[in-house]
């Protein structure tokens, strides 16, 4: 085995700069997706009933079955605001939207649960990597700065 010590190979990994697999591994760039990400399910009509807040006058019965009631627009304004530290809590604010839906549905022909189907189907296949890339810049972030210490 080779002398401990002696290998620069964690000197020349941690100086190469943070593009890995050729993409750049920016621990900030999910914030820019998620709101891009968010205006396009904004601009499907399969986001209208999710928009804003429930009607309570509406659907009186709602708080009876939701504890925590979310909607597209609170997560764009918690989004904007910064108060995401990161996408995957962006995203468990965007799966309550759905899983409220799927509870209070009266049954699972409802219009408006199929229009929660197609929209969760779009967002979990365009937040995954999202997601994914995110936690390997954490990575390469800390495997960096690891070696700086
Ligand atoms: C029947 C059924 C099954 C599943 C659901 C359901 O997930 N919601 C209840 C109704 N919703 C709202 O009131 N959205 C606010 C709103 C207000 C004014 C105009 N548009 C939308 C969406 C959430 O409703």
């Amino acid at each position: 085995s080779d002398t401990p010590g002696t290998s620069t190979g964690h000197r020349q990994r941690a100086q190469s700069s943070s593009k890995k697999r050729g993409v750049a591994l920016d621990v900030n760039a999910w914030r820019g997706q998620c709101r891009e990400l968010l205006r396009r399910m904004l601009e499907s009509a399969d986001s209208e009933p999710f928009r804003q807040p429930v009607d309570l006058f509406a659907y009186p019965d709602y708080r009876d079955i939701i504890d925590t009631p979310m909607d597209l627009g609170t997560v764009s304004e918690t989004l904007a605001v910064g108060n995401y530290e990161n996408p995957v809590e962006f995203a468990k604010d965007v799966r309550l939207i759905f899983s409220n839906s799927k509870a209070y549905t009266p049954n699972k022909k409802s219009r408006i649960y199929s229009m929660t189907l197609s929209l969760s189907a779009f967002f979990e296949t365009q937040v995954l990597p999202i997601i994914s890339d995110f936690k390997s810049a954490l990575r390469n972030q800390r495997r960096s700065r690891q070696h700086l210490s």
